[in-house]
């Protein structure tokens, strides 16, 4: 019998306070790297393990609608604005799985500054029984060391994850890690909202739709 060709899915989850060139470009550098079908933006409606976000909901999620428009690879998934409570990414991969089945591989994307706090987040090894990760460079982590660096229980969980490279991934149908040679970029949301208050320029930071639609809706600032 036939069988199907797997797909690789990526999902990359985030508070997007706002969307910037950072999380597009690695987007783009790692569905190319990894061959992925398609790439999920799932803002996070009340994410843990850090202050609230200053945009509204509605204001994160219809920037990234701007930045991702064109790009026919970049989706926008919004079942954690749909649910209450907590965004908890551990309920949204057992969705994602039930929803696609077992034809698609699902692969979780964070930055390398986000991976290392993996074991506060939440039934956080279950999280390898539903997805592969793929961590993409940041500045201020050298990849070099980055497994070594890494908090001692999350390192143990790890040992036996690692893949060199990103065709490796098709190999199994969750739990391994990748770390993705992205471009450096130093950029960030905390910078955007600080330089926007500041009355200083964010442009080149972020694509020029979300810099109008900050302005047109002062985000980040005092109105006026
Ligand atoms: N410049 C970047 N390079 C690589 N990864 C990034 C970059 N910016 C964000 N990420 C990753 O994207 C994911 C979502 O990030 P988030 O929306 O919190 O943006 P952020 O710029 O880190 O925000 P903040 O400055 O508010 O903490 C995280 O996994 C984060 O590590
Ligand atoms: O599920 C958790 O416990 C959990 C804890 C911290 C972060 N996350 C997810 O990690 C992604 C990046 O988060 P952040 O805070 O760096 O924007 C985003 O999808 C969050 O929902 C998830």
């Amino acid at each position: 019998m036939h069988s199907p060709e797997l797909s690789l899915i990526g999902i990359f989850g985030g508070t997007f306070d706002p969307v910037h060139y950072g999380h597009l470009r690695v987007a783009e550098e790692i569905a190319e790297m990894t061959g992925l079908r398609e790439m999920r933006f799932i803002p996070a409606a009340r994410p843990r393990l850090r202050r609230a976000p200053m945009a509204s909901l509605q204001h994160r999620v219809a920037m990234i609608r701007l930045a991702i428009q064109g790009n026919s690879g970049f989706i926008l998934d919004e079942r954690e604005v749909q649910r209450d409570g907590i965004s908890y990414t551990v309920e949204s991969l057992r969705e994602l799985k039930q929803e696609l089945g077992d034809d698609v591989i699902l692969c979780f994307i964070t930055g390398a500054d986000a991976f290392m706090k993996l074991a506060e987040w939440h039934s956080w090894r279950e999280l390898f029984k539903l997805s592969h990760f793929i961590i993409a460079a940041r500045p201020g982590h050298a990849l070099a060391t980055y497994r070594d660096a890494l908090p001692r229980e999350l390192k143990e969980e790890c040992a036996s994850r690692w893949v060199s490279d990103g065709n490796s991934l098709k190999q199994a149908s969750s739990g391994l890690i990748f770390i993705a040679p992205t471009t450096l970029l130093d950029i960030s949301a905390t910078v955007i909202r600080v330089r926007v208050a500041a009355r200083q320029s964010i442009r080149y930071l972020t694509p020029d739709a979300i810099l109008d639609y900050i302005a047109a809706n002062y985000l980040y600032s005092e109105k006026g």
